[in-house]
């Protein structure tokens, strides 16, 4: 092989004994940005100059699609940039994300969602694609520019006022009457102002008071994402529930399931976040340790009871997604007292590691299942062409090699984000992220970006 051979980079790569959605080892070849070849393990040859990856023992999964992240660019670049944001995501095991649209300025134009766009493309690890606002500003009155956002080169199809509830009902109808045409779908922040209030930082009940801190409860969730099924139903549109956190918003989504599937022509749709599947709010009184402001994020961390009923959402298909709701903040938004930190916690880096620990080593869900609310369900949900895919020959080579043993513990200073807001941070997670192909290019290989 000549030297400028040596040094070019590999067009194809064998990914070889991996175990395809957990289940039979095959060998895969990836060649031209696709699936190529999906062969018995030790049948496929990588023929010359190609990349070997030893898979043995590696679960391989379509690249994750996270449906929330908040990625801060533009108007917050000390806390996370499209590219820094991007690293993470990759380093989490993530091909596609959908970047909420509260930044500053607001995604509510064209333009904006563009800029987004681009700047995903430059970075070029995943593929970003802006959420763009449903109203002006985020302030809840007149709707943003739907058509033509979803009209730009970004495409954009889900439309959200993350961070903000649209609490006026007038303007969630015309919200879901407006993305019908373009097979869009309105992604709520389920939380009614006036029940939570102003001043609500954690979960209403009995570690709240005991605290004294103002209380968010459960009830202005579900009034909401009552409301809104039944619009969805109504406008016979497509409604999205963000980050759900109470098990009484699980039985509305149940319901308002089965209503959908008999009726046909609208849907609802739900994520839930990693720390809702695990961290629960009496971790804010934890002994000589307590108030710690890593644990403050909108929806909060809610009690045990909500977190099983959301286990069982996840793995009977009620949520259909994981979503991480990554949401970086700069030391100085958070190192306040509880009340007046900001909101949010860190999440594509751990995703996997935690759904990996939760659900499937409890025998909850198998890799497969994985797959589903990881990457199918919300590549669907996002109406993206080229993510989600099975890995079958043809298809784009969007997938993440997982060791499903490995067990890690997290260190918030080994993170590639640019914010340090980690919730897991000490903890022990076991299955991590070993390699991440986007078209066939890998962003990660061994754990580190490559
Ligand atoms: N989740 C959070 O606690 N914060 C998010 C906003 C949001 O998702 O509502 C943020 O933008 O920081
Ligand atoms: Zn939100
Ligand atoms: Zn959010």
């Amino acid at each position: 092989m000549s030297a400028t051979q040596e040094t070019r980079t590999p067009t194809a790569t064998l990914v070889r004994g991996a175990r395809l959605l957990g289940e039979d080892p095959v060998d895969l070849l990836l060649a031209d940005g696709r699936v190529a070849e999906v062969a018995p393990a030790g049948t496929a040859s990588a023929g010359a100059g190609a990349r070997v990856v030893e898979a043995d023992g590696l679960v391989a999964l379509p690249g994750l699609v996270d449906l929330h992240t908040h990625l801060r660019e533009p108007g917050r670049e000390d806390a996370e940039t499209v590219l820094t944001g991007s690293r993470a995501a990759a380093v989490g095991g993530y091909t596609a994300v959908l970047a909420m649209a509260n930044t500053s300025p607001v995604t509510d134009t064209a333009e904006a969602a563009e800029r987004v766009h681009d700047l995903g493309r430059a970075a070029g690890l995943v593929d970003v694609h802006p959420v763009g606002a449903v109203t002006k500003g985020l302030a809840g009155e007149e709707l943003a520019e739907l058509g033509l956002m979803a009209r730009s080169r970004a495409r954009v199809r889900v439309f959200s006022d993350d961070g903000r509830c649209v609490s006026d009902a007038r303007v969630m109808r015309r919200a879901l009457e407006y993305v019908k045409a373009f097979g869009g779908v309105v992604s709520q922040h389920s939380q009614d102002p006036d029940l939570a209030g102003p001043t609500a930082c954690c979960h209403e009940g009995e570690v709240s008071g005991r605290l004294g801190l103002p209380g968010w409860p459960g009830v202005a969730e579900e009034v909401i994402v009552a409301r809104d099924v039944v619009l969805a139903r109504h406008t016979r549109s497509r409604v999205h529930v963000a980050h759900v956190s109470t098990a009484g918003s699980v039985e509305v989504l149940r319901w308002a399931k089965a209503q959908a599937a008999r009726d046909g022509g609208w849907s609802v749709t739900a994520e839930v976040t990693p720390h809702h599947l695990l961290l629960t709010t009496d971790l804010l009184a934890t002994e000589g340790g307590g108030y710690d402001p890593t644990y403050k994020v909108n929806p909060p961390l809610r009690p045990d009871e909500d977190v099983a009923a959301l286990r069982e959402a996840l793995a009977d298909g009620t949520v259909d997604a994981v979503a991480t709701d990554h949401a970086p903040h700069a030391r100085h938004d958070k190192q306040h007292a509880f009340v007046d930190a900001a909101f949010g916690m860190l999440g594509l880096e751990t995703a996997l590691p935690v759904v990996s620990t939760v659900m499937v080593r409890s025998g909850a869900m198998t890799w497969r299942d994985v797959a589903r609310v990881m990457s199918s369900a919300p590549a669907r949900i996002a109406g993206l062409e080229g993510q989600g895919r099975d890995l079958a020959a043809g298809e784009p080579a969007n997938l993440v090699l997982v060791d499903p043993d490995a067990t890690t513990t997290v260190d918030r200073d080994a993170s590639v984000s640019l914010s340090r807001n980690n919730p897991w941070h000490g903890r022990e997670l076991t299955g991590a992220v070993h390699a991440t192909f986007l078209r066939g290019v890998p962003t990660v290989l061994e754990g580190e970006l490559a």
